[in-house]
Formats: structure tokens, sequence, C-alpha cells
């Protein structure tokens, strides 16, 4: 995909991953807002999930665990857009223990998809030791090998996750999808990255404004929405685009969708400003998902 397909304008354009191919730096993900509450089909995932590739999103972020990837592929079918223009991902759950390629040759299955163009090992909880979770990311380089999954790569790893999975790996994964945002920047995790080349995608990049509002970044990100004319939630993008990472987010509502298309390549943080969110962030910690998990993972 070249930086100028990604969607009906210009933006957003793709990084670079560590294999060589190209991400959008901005996704539609469908964790959250749209993801199923029911058992069976749900047809309002597919007309959201179809809303969002007519509005011009491109880079559309699925989970297995999500329970969607069947709406998700209905919806890739419905657009009409060309598969090589779309940049789709999913992620292998592990919790029900099936083995990888099994859950992978099934969440193929259900996109109705012959290739993804990444694949993410969901979580490090979702494997018993360090051994177990190099046996998954061996798994994850078979399928890459294959040509099923374009590139791969991990969720939720802290630094100590992928210290164990570089011990063995023949492949380094692309990218990392974490919770990121003001409240969470995770120490030196973001080091780490850069200085093992690999990418992070950040989930949960609003939930300063969202579930943990009330904080120090509430009157920043004020402040710089006012002086840019933009949204406070196009301030927390912008942070996240600003200092090179992907990010993720959602929303059922079609005018903030596009908005965000419209607004965000418009405009650009200082490093004065990125900086300053960084700094008032670190007055309060707030982690949105997965709390429970990450307390218990007695390997972090
Ligand atoms: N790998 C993982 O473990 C996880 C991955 N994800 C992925 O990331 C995607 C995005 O995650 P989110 O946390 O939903 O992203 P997000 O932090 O961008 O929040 C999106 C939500 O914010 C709402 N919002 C936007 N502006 C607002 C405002 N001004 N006031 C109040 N609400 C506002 C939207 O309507 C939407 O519901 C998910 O759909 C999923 O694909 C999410 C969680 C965990
Ligand atoms: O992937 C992130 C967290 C999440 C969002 N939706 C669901 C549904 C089921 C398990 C986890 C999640």
């Amino acid at each position: 995909m070249s930086s100028n397909s990604a969607s009906k304008g210009s933006f957003p354009p793709t990084l670079k991953l560590n294999d060589g191919n190209e991400i959008p730096v901005f996704g539609y993900g469908l964790g959250t807002a749209n993801y199923k509450t029911t058992e069976g089909y749900d047809k309002t995932v597919v007309d959201l999930t179809k809303m969002a590739i007519d509005v011009g999103y491109r880079h559309l972020d699925g989970a297995e665990v999500y329970g969607n990837e069947e709406e998700l592929g209905e919806a890739i079918k419905a657009s009409g857009i060309p598969r090589d223009q779309l940049f789709v991902t999913t992620k292998a759950h592990g919790e029900k223990q099936k083995p990888t390629l099994e859950a992978f040759d099934l969440s193929l299955k259900k996109l109705g998809l012959d290739y993804v163009d990444l694949y993410l090992i969901h979580a490090p909880w979702f494997a018993n030791s360090d051994e177990d979770l190099q046996a998954k990311w061996t798994d994850l380089e078979a399928i890459k090998a294959s040509g099923r999954a374009k590139s791969i790569g991990v969720s939720n790893f802290l630094q100590e996750h992928l210290e164990a999975i570089l011990k063995t790996a023949k492949i380094p994964p692309a990218i990392n999808q974490i919770e990121y945002h003001p409240y969470l920047q995770h120490g030196d995790l973001v080091k780490f990255h850069k200085k093992n080349n690999i990418a992070i995608a950040c989930y949960g990049p609003l939930v300063p404004l969202t579930r943990a509002k009330g904080g120090p970044v509430d009157a920043v990100w004020s402040e710089l929405a006012k002086k840019y004319d933009v949204s406070e939630s196009e301030i927390g993008l912008r942070w996240i685009l600003d200092q090179g990472m992907v990010a993720l987010s959602t929303s059922s509502n079609r005018g903030r969708l596009e908005n965000y298309l419209a607004r965000l390549p418009g405009f650009k943080l200082t490093d004065e400003e990125v900086a300053r969110i960084a700094e008032v962030g670190k007055q309060k910690h707030f982690r949105a998902f997965w709390r429970k998990k990450f307390d218990e993972d007695d390997r972090r």
C-alpha cells in the first residue's frame, strides 16, 4: 500500500514496519464501540463497519475475541474496496487454548480473506510460561512464512514479555499494540521499542476524555483544541501521531469519524506541546483495559 492510497484523501500516511511492510498510522477499531454483545451474526456491526470504510477508514483492527470477524469480513466484501487498499488486523485469543494455527485458520475463514495484513498475539497472559509464549511466537512466524499474515506482532506486551520472545525469535515482532495515553505512558517501554525497532500501536488514546475524565490533561487538551480549532479528541489522537506511533480509535458516530479524517491532517502539535501533555499526564495513572489480567500476570 502506498502512503497516499490509504483513504479518500492522503490521510493517514503509513509507517514502515521492521519487515518492510507499511501500516496506516490511524486505524478504526472493532473492539470497543461496536463489538458484539450478543451471540450470533450482528448486522449492526456490519453496518457500522461499512460506514467507517465508506467514510475512508482503511486500517481495520479486529480480533478473534471481539466475536465479530464474520461481520468485519462481510463489511469488507460489501464495501467493494480492493483488498490491497485495506489493512486488516486480527488477533489470536488463546484463552481457550486453541492451537494458534487452528485459531488463525478459523479467523481467516470468518473474515472471508486469504490473508491478513497483521496478526497479533492478543496478550501475554494467554501463555502459561516464557516457553509457551516463545512457542506461540514460533507459530506466528510459520504463519508469516506461509504468506497468510503479511506482518506479525504482539499486543499488551511489557518489556519482559518482549525480551522473552526476542530470545528465540527468528523474526522480531513488527509492532506491539498497547494501551497508551497521557495517563499510561509505561515508563521506559517506548524507549525499549525504539531500541529494538518495534513499532507501537496505541489503543485507548482517548481514555483521558472517556474513562478517566476529570484529570489534569483536560485543561491542556481543551486549551489546545481552542488554539487549533479542533476537538479535544483530535488533540489526543494527534499526540499519539506526533510521537511517531499508530493510533487506534473508534466511534459509531459518522460525523466524528469524518471529522478525524478531515481535521487530523490539518495540524500538528509542536514538540513543546507534545512534551507538555506528557508531563501533565504523568500526574495521574490510569489503566482502562485488562486491569485484572495485568495484576494477575506474575511474569510482568
Ligand atoms: N489489543 C487490545 O487489548 C485492545 C485493543 N483495542 C482496540 O483499539 C480500538 C480503539 O480503542 P478505544 O479505547 O475504543 O479508543 P479511544 O480511546 O479512541 O475511545 C473511543 C471512544 O471514545 C469516544 N469519544 C470520542 N470523543 C469523545 C468525547 N469528546 N467525549 C466522550 N467520548 C468520546 C468514542 O465515541 C468512542 O466510543 C478498539 O476498538 C480495539 O480495536 C482496544 C482495547 C484493548
Ligand atoms: O481488545 C481489547 C479489549 C476488548 C474489547 N472488546 C473485548 C471483548 C472481549 C474481550 C476483550 C475485549
